[in-house]
């Protein structure tokens, strides 16, 4: 599958490592979007992409799918355009808070024959949260984060701090670049208004944690991730961009676990 990369910063970088350097059988990102080419030139020769700061052309490349790691605004700017051109899929899907743009983006999804693919990111658990949904039988669902302090506040704690109590659509809105899966897990469960989210500054751990508690007629679960940050982005963990490789993987498999 050949790709078009919107992004190159924590996860950008690990899919251009993960993919390109280390020759992965079954992708292959051919063409990097970026609004800044001097600072990103390297990329030409490190991984053997091509650099546009067209998007027009960017989208007019061979490639199968446009694989998006930037962020709210840009998805925000650019998905109506992009999904009308090509399949995609997004990892900063807290911009689908937006009503309205996840009603269009699904109108020319299916105008133009493509698909949007939103993988669950930083947690899991979305297959149970619409298993649990169906026919009803989901009630509630709770997501409460953890972060290292420093990656959510200029404010010295000493100890742990709730810095959001609320609802997923509010928390994005105040936490663009860390509640993204806040939205995944509204958009696969109980919608935007219906979620409960609390964010937590933790000066005592190095991992991001999500934990995830959901009950209805089908009983209750709970779920814990304790995930490594990237060194490039300690707000962004590691499983959203292994997740991106993951999803991308399963897209091309003829037998499909869990979904
Ligand atoms: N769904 C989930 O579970 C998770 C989602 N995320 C989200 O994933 C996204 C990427 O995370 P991460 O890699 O850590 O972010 P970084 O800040 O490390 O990198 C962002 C990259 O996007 C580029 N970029 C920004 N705007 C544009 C644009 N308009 N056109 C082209 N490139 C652009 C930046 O380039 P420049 O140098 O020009 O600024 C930079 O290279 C974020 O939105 C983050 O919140 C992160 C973790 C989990
Ligand atoms: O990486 C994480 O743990 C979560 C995150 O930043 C997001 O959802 O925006």
């Amino acid at each position: 599958m050949n790709i078009g990369l919107i992004g190159s910063g924590a996860i950008g970088r690990y899919l251009l490592e993960k993919i390109n350097k280390e020759k992965h059988q079954a992708l292959a990102i051919k063409c990097v979007l970026v609004r800044n080419r001097e600072k990103y030139q390297h990329l030409e020769a490190e991984y053997g992409v091509t650099l546009h700061t067209d998007r027009e052309a960017f989208l007019a490349s061979d490639i199968d799918m446009v694989v998006e790691a930037a962020n709210v605004e840009t998805v925000r700017a650019l998905l109506p355009e992009v999904i009308q051109k090509k399949d995609t899929m997004l990892i900063s899907v807290g911009a689908l808070v937006d009503e309205a743009l996840l009603e269009e983006t699904g109108r020319l999804a299916e105008a133009h024959g493509h698909k949007l693919h939103l993988p669950s990111g930083a947690i899991g658990g979305l297959d149970l949260i619409q298993n649990a949904k169906a026919l009803g039988n989901l009630e509630q669902v709770e997501l409460i984060t953890r972060k290292p302090a420093h990656s959510l506040t200029e404010e010295v704690l000493t100890e742990e701090k709730t810095v959001f109590s609320g609802k997923a659509y509010e928390a994005i809105e105040k936490f663009p670049k860390n509640m993204n899966v806040s939205i995944i897990l509204s958009l696969a469960g109980l919608g935007i208004r219906d979620t409960d989210v609390r964010l937590i500054a933790d000066p005592g751990i190095d991992k991001n944690i999500h934990q995830i508690k959901l009950s209805g007629g089908f009983g209750e679960a709970e779920l814990t991730i304790k995930n490594d940050p990237l060194p490039e982005n300690p707000k962004t963990s590691a499983l959203a961009a292994l997740c991106i490789i993951g999803t991308l993987e399963r897209l091309e498999e003829n037998i499909k676990y869990g979904n």
